[in-house]
């Protein structure tokens, strides 16, 4: 198969939704409609883009900015073709027009009886007629054929962009990634304004002058030819030279992009910390370089059509005099006079614009292949060759000796071992640091082990899709994300294709059908940036209703009660027991005694398993967590502690 088109293929099956297999309903677990997240395919999950085989195509073009264009232009080749033809053809019939002026004046030069003075008259009508219809045609294809390079532009890289680890975006800024996004969009549709409406034209326009002044002068025609085109190179080359000028231009603009959404998005912090003067200064400096990399971009380009400018005005009047010359001689008529002036200019012009619009080309191709380079990375955790679809089970969790390293960091997790029995809850407990999150990273597969194996079901999970693992896990994280979106798109987001009746029900069950059909516009209202509108507790019950909704056999729990009144942990607590019903949990706690109905306690320290029973077999002996325990006393009789949901 050809590679674009299997390149097509496969992220057009990657948008179409997959049907890789899915986990049966959990039996034990609470109906919500009698549906799986097995059963939710109309989620377009990312880790699909996980796909080596998209891999091996998207990322070939990151350094071959060019090649990914001509993709995405075979994408609409019909559109493009007659893009094409409509230009040359309308350049053909510009040009034409000249010779049909010569034919003209030839004709009227004879005097008032001369033949076929309406004869011309109508070719030179229907050349101009042609010229102008002609690029309307290509102009109207174009809206729609450009329109679209940059939709699927956007749309493939988006694709690509959530394919990437954790780790590839705690390395970026957001605003950054977002920016190279449009950049590449941007460039993309410029490139293809450029060369259709300013590359291609003057060199179709020369061509046909050429020919049409040999007709006049082939010995001229050849000299302005010649000198044409050492001038086109020339100006060219120089242009070349400037990319490294105009990438650092792109590069410094997303820079600024970057800075600007970070900031944005933590105003909060930059007001608590009275800083917007110390923001408004790095702000203020990364524009300063930006604004200093497009200056030397700017003016590099205006050196070089200073360049073209002075000697288009030598050549110029070089080819004047010598049709001066030729007509002293006897040897040009006066249409022959006409014909070699426009003709002349047309090259002269044409090679100019020719020239500049090289000079911008190179520029936006600058900018596409900048903008490619940061994109287009290998993804790092992709798909194994030859994963198959998480075999749904009942939720047995298994760790295996495993060693694990953030990159260039001491090892966090050394030799852990743990094995959790389908439907048990466990809760991981032990001081800052000990690698409790790590873990449920790991369980996800948000980053892979360095030795041992995490196993689901008997399966090693770096062997199997990440779209199927993520289906079998659900997480109610400590920091809650909800999507600018309404209350009931993010409570869909678990599962598109839930009825209303399921959502209603979850919420009653995560005691959240109160404040929603109290807020505004109810289940419609926004929520606003992250969630804002709503107050902590909220987010956590409507993150509870999504992981009901999602219905996975396995829960991972990270901290969620921390910040409430007695009112609402209890709120949340009875909507997490019906959560945990019929899963296997896990659980990071810090306030200890929520995990006293758990069925089983591991506290961790340096990435080790140290003690691991019974909540009340452990707090019954000596031993780590009775060591907890009894540091948290004093804080229990004050507040009850509750447990941090993930
Ligand atoms: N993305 C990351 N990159 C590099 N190091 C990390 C990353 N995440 C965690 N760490 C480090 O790994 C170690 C274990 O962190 P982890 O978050 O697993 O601990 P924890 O037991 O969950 O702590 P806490 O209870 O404070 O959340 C810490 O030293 C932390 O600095």
């Amino acid at each position: 198969m050809h590679r674009h088109a299997a390149f097509r293929k496969r992220a057009d099956r990657t948008r179409g939704g997959r049907g890789h297999q899915r986990h049966p309903v959990v039996p034990d677990s609470p109906d919500f409609g009698g549906r799986g997240s097995g059963d939710r395919t109309s989620d377009e999950s990312p880790e699909t883009v996980n796909s080596t085989e998209h891999l091996g195509q998207i990322t070939n073009y990151r350094k071959r900015p060019l090649a990914f264009l001509l993709h995405y232009v075979r994408r609409h080749r019909t559109a493009h073709l007659v893009i094409l033809g409509s230009v040359l053809l309308a350049v053909i019939c510009s040009v034409c027009t000249q010779y049909g002026l010569k034919g003209l004046i030839d004709v009227i030069s004879q005097g008032p009886a001369a033949q076929g003075v309406w004869a011309a008259f109508a070719v030179l009508c229907g050349l101009i007629a042609a010229d102008n219809m002609l690029w309307r045609v290509g102009g109207w294809v174009a809206a729609r054929a450009f329109v679209r390079v940059t939709g699927d532009v956007r749309s493939d890289l988006f694709l690509h962009l959530a394919g990437h680890s954790p780790t590839y975006f705690s390395e970026r800024l957001p605003g950054t990634l977002a920016s190279r996004i449009t950049a590449t969009s941007n460039a993309i549709f410029q490139t293809e304004n450029t060369s259709t409406w300013n590359v291609i034209p003057p060199i179709v326009a020369v061509c046909v002058a050429v020919v049409l002044l040999t007709t006049v002068n082939p010995v001229m025609a050849g000299a302005v030819m010649a000198v044409s085109l050492a001038m086109a190179a020339l100006i060219f080359r120089l242009a070349r030279n400037g990319t490294p000028i105009h990438r650092e231009f792109a590069t410094r603009a997303a820079g600024v992009d970057g800075e600007l959404v970070d900031i944005i998005s933590n105003m909060s912090v930059v007001r608590a910390f009275g800083a917007t003067m110390r923001e408004h200064q790095r702000v203020t400096g990364a524009i300063g370089e930006e604004m200093t990399a497009r200056r030397r971009s700017l003016i590099y380009l205006e050196k070089l059509r200073l360049l073209h400018a002075v000697l288009t005005a030598f050549i110029t009047a070089g080819l004047l005099a010598w049709g001066v010359v030729m007509w002293q001689h006897g040897l040009a008529t006066p249409g022959d006079m006409v014909l070699i002036c426009s003709l002349g200019f047309t090259i002269l012009h044409g090679t100019r614009d020719l020239a500049v619009a090289l000079v911008d080309l190179t520029q936006h191709v600058a900018r596409l292949g900048e903008a490619l380079d940061s994109l287009l990375v290998e993804h790092d955790l992709p798909d194994h060759a030859n994963a198959s679809a998480l075999k749904a089970g009942p939720g047995h969790v298994t760790f295996e000796n495993v060693h694990f390293a953030y990159p260039s960091r001491p090892a966090v997790l050394n030799d852990l071992t743990l094995d959790i029995q389908p439907g048990q809850r466990v809760g991981l407990v032990g001081a800052s640091g000990a690698g409790k999150s790590t873990v449920l990273s790991l369980l996800q597969r948000f980053h892979d082990v360095q030795g041992g194996r995490v196993m689901i079901d008997g399966q090693d999970i770096s062997q199997v899709t990440q779209a199927s693992l993520r289906d079998m896990i659900a997480v109610v994280p400590q920091d809650i994300s909800l999507f600018h979106r309404t209350v009931m798109e993010n409570l869909r987001y678990a599962r598109p294709d839930a009825t209303e009746e399921e959502v209603l029900k979850a919420t009653e069950i995560a005691r959240c059908r109160d404040f929603i059909e109290a807020l505004p516009d109810g289940f419609n209202t926004m929520v606003g940036n992250r969630g804002v509108k709503l107050s902590g507790g909220q987010r956590q019950r409507l993150a509870i209703a999504r992981a009901l909704l999602k219905n996975a056999p396995i829960l991972l729990l990270d901290e969620a009660t921390s910040a409430l009144d007695t009112e609402s942990e209890q709120a949340i607590q009875a909507a997490l027991d019906t959560l945990m019903e019929g899963r296997t949990v896990i659980a990071i706690a810090h306030r200890l005694s929520t995990l006293q109905n758990f069925d089983r306690i591991v506290v961790m320290k340096a990435g080790q398993v140290i003690d691991d029973g019974t909540p009340e077999g452990l707090a019954n002996r000596p031993g780590p967590y009775r060591d907890l325990l009894r540091k948290q006393a004093p804080v229990a009789e004050e507040t009850r502690p509750v447990l941090r949901v993930a």
